[in-house]
């Protein structure tokens, strides 16, 4: 009988949004956590801050001291704490200890994966973190395992539900940015600090993640570009209208091939413009999608809950099954893979188009003005409209692809012609054949 092999021990550190559910979750259904595992998996500690906060974990679990935890004789540790510290030297303490790890802790694998992939690797212990990106979906797995025989060129991300939300909610209903943003950290997307949501600090966390997995070369934080949605407004919004097109926060992870077949990754986080019949153009709500494009695979679309207490326990939990199963069979699960070591693109150097909104006065030559700057930075343009007259004068222009340092330049330089009164919007355009 399985229930009465000797139990699978797993310590939790952090028991806020994510660990309350998991927690949770393992209580309701023991007997399919043990089945699908081979032994009954159960929870001996529970490390939090404060043990009052907690009525719905048994008493005698609770603690506050996670060191504690980590050194005693758990098998598998899930850190649901976040943050850098005092998860890292929990984690590294845990891994060099020979217990497996199960974490949901973006921040944490972007900025210091490689130093825990490696203790994990030297103590021929498991580290699985698919909750750290897109949520419930399954999408590290994939990466790691079912895409492993093929070549990735490209993975187009929304994964980060709370700017989602809010760029949703301005694009449908005209709603403001601060109350958008408060119904989110309501609804338990936001992290603790929402600036790392708005500002593109967690996409770009991610974004780390997801390049590291499909280009097998180690990407970390730093060399992900990053961009938020702070300064996003209503004219930017109905400017992608008015072009039947529609602005995301996407985290793009590239595989750029220069004239003489030199690769590199491009990894960034920004603001852009997609059309509204692309895959990602209908992701609404605090909803993650993952478009990722591969040689043989070719199109392939993850889609769903990308935060929240329980779609995140889902993804914890598939781990936590795999985590404890190894540990059962003395199985192991996937390793670092860096064969690649593909050297990072910086962003000046990364080819983009930029959409541009431009306030002009209307007079004769102020088209062949603009042409004459884009043409002086060898930039090509796909589309140009002049709309209305008079004071309301504008000019749309759409580039071809170019360096994003040029198209950058252009638009300093466009902004100095007396003819132009203002530069309106600015944005990337992604998600269409240039
Ligand atoms: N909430 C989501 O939708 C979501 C989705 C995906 C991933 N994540 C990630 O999951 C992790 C947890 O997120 P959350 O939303 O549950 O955060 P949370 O802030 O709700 O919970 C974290 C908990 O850890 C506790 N804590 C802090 N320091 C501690 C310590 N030293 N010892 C014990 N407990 C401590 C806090 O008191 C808090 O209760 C983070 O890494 C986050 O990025 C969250
Ligand atoms: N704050 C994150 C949680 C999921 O990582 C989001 O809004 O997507
Ligand atoms: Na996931």
């Amino acid at each position: 009988m399985i229930e009465d092999r000797e139990p699978i021990r797993v310590a939790l550190l952090g028991c806020g949004t994510v660990g309350t559910e998991v927690v949770r979750l393992l209580q309701e259904h023991p007997t399919e956590y043990a089945a699908r595992t081979g032994a009954p998996v159960r929870v001996t500690g529970v490390a939090v801050r404060r043990p009052h906060k907690h009525p719905d974990v048994p008493e005698q679990l609770l603690t506050t001291d996670a060191a504690a935890l980590v050194e005693g004789s758990a098998d598998v540790i899930v850190e649901l704490i976040g943050g850098i510290e005092p998860a890292r030297s929990l984690l590294l303490a845990a891994l060099r200890a020979g217990k497996s790890v199960v974490t949901a802790n973006k921040a944490l694998l972007a900025e210091h994966g490689s130093e825990l992939y490696a203790a994990a690797d030297a103590n021929g212990v498991d580290i699985y973190f698919e909750a750290a990106v897109a949520g419930a979906i399954p999408l590290l797995r994939p990466l790691r395992e079912s895409l492993a025989g093929d070549r990735i060129n490209r993975v187009t991300g929304i994964v980060n539900g709370t700017s989602n939300y809010i760029l949703s909610a301005m694009d449908s209903t005209g709603a403001g940015y601060e109350e958008t943003l408060e119904e989110a950290n309501r609804l338990g997307y936001a992290e603790a600090d929402p600036t790392a949501d708005v500002d593109g600090f967690d996409a770009a966390s991610k974004a780390a993640i997801l390049a590291s997995l499909a280009f097998h070369t180690r990407v970390g934080a730093g060399d992900v570009h990053r961009e938020g949605i702070s300064g996003i407004g209503a004219g930017d919004i109905e400017a992608a209208r008015s072009l039947n097109r529609t602005v995301k926060l996407l985290a793009i992870c590239e595989r750029v091939i220069d004239e003489d077949g030199t690769e590199s990754v491009s990894a960034r986080v920004h603001p852009a413009m997609i059309p509204r019949d692309h895959p990602l153009a209908g992701v609404g709500g605090a909803f993650n999608a993952v478009f990722v494009e591969a040689e043989s695979a070719g199109q392939l679309m993850f889609y769903g809950q990308g935060a929240g207490g329980a779609p995140t326990a889902s993804a914890v939990l598939g781990d936590l099954v795999a985590a404890a199963r190894n540990v059962v069979v003395s199985g192991k699960g996937p390793r670092e893979s860096a064969h690649a070591q593909l050297p990072a693109r910086a962003m000046d150097w990364t080819p983009t188009r930029y959409h541009i909104s431009l306030d002009v006065a209307d007079r004769p030559g102020v088209l062949s003005q603009v042409a004459a700057t884009f043409n002086e930075h060898d930039v090509s343009i796909s589309v140009v409209r002049q709309q209305g007259r008079g004071a309301d004068a504008s000019l749309v222009v759409v580039t071809h692809t170019a360096a994003d340092s040029a198209l950058r330049a252009t638009v300093e330089q466009i902004a100095r012609l007396s003819s132009v009164n203002e530069v309106a919007s600015v944005m990337r355009v992604e998600g269409e054949q240039s």
